[in-house]
């Protein structure tokens, strides 16, 4: 597991690993304010009991999202307050704004923030300089702080290139982040090149609906020595979430193997 000064976030930052070995599959929703909603009310509350029952680590989701859920869901699996929005439909969606603060973190009970960062984006200036006020903030309250940092703007020819994956984990890393989540390399046996240059843990995201199988591709991104995943859409368009998360649940937990019997037990329960 991360080594960390503060108690607090060592013992979030624990919360955060279901299993305590310092691997992490995070599923998330945060898409519902950037791309559009996710899907109604009622079958969005299944969607998150399914994704706690198939063995998520954590969902990560905005603030009032959170409040909408009730309150005994949320005690079944950390939340990751998610800190930074833009729309599709704006000027600039690379353009991350923060639409919250630590504080509400703290009042919700989340067990961590996130931030996203575009780097080679227009406004990537203020990008930075909130991701560095954030983790200060962090720091005050021991919260973990998972940094969503990505190649991504009119600057940026080639986001999957390896000399810049291994230059915005280490973005992520100096400016305070706990965690950091990026995009996947290409070619992906480059990825290990990523993970080794980074003093903190990589979680790869998972991009849309790409044609390689989701679960070779977390196979793969684990054994180039990542410490997770985090992936939104492949996981909750799949036709049975629940079953999804459980295989990438075994891929991330590998070494569990009869401790994952526990959530899958609850997800043959809830079917
Ligand atoms: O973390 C993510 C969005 O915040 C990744 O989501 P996708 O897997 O849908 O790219
Ligand atoms: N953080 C994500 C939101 C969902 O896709 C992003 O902007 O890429």
């Amino acid at each position: 597991m991360t080594s960390h000064s503060h108690v607090g976030t060592a013992v979030r930052l624990n919360r955060l690993s279901r299993f305590r070995d310092g691997r992490f599959l995070f599923i998330p929703l945060d898409h519902s304010v950037s791309d559009g909603p996710i899907a109604d009310a009622a079958p969005f509350r299944d969607l998150v009991r399914s994704l706690i029952a198939g063995g998520a680590d954590a969902l990560v989701v905005h603030r009032g999202r959170a409040r909408s859920l009730p309150p005994s869901l949320l005690a079944e699996c950390p939340v990751i307050m998610h800190m930074s929005a833009s729309t599709a439909q704006g000027r600039d969606p690379d353009e991350k704004v923060l639409v919250a603060d630590v504080e509400d973190a703290v009042r919700l009970g989340a067990d961590a923030v996130s931030v996203h960062v575009n780097i080679g984006s227009d406004t990537e200036a203020a990008q930075l300089a909130d991701l560095g006020a954030v983790a200060a903030r962090c720091d005050q309250w021991g919260l973990p702080l998972l940094a969503m940092i990505y190649p991504r703007g009119p600057r940026v020819d080639n986001p999957h290139e390896v000399t810049l994956l291994r230059h915005v984990v280490n973005i992520a890393a100096d400016l305070g982040a706990d965690l950091v989540k990026t995009t996947w390399c290409d070619p992906a046996e480059e990825m290990a090149a990523v993970v080794a240059g980074s003093p903190i843990p990589v979680l790869v995201a998972g991009g849309p609906g790409r044609g390689a199988d989701l679960v070779a591709y977390g196979q793969a991104a684990m054994a180039a020595g990542c410490s997770g995943l985090a992936i939104g859409r492949r996981v909750f368009q799949h036709p049975q979430p629940g079953v999804m998360v459980r295989r990438l649940a075994e891929v991330v937990h590998q070494d569990m193997g009869n401790s994952l019997t526990d959530p899958l037990r609850a997800l043959a329960g809830s079917s």
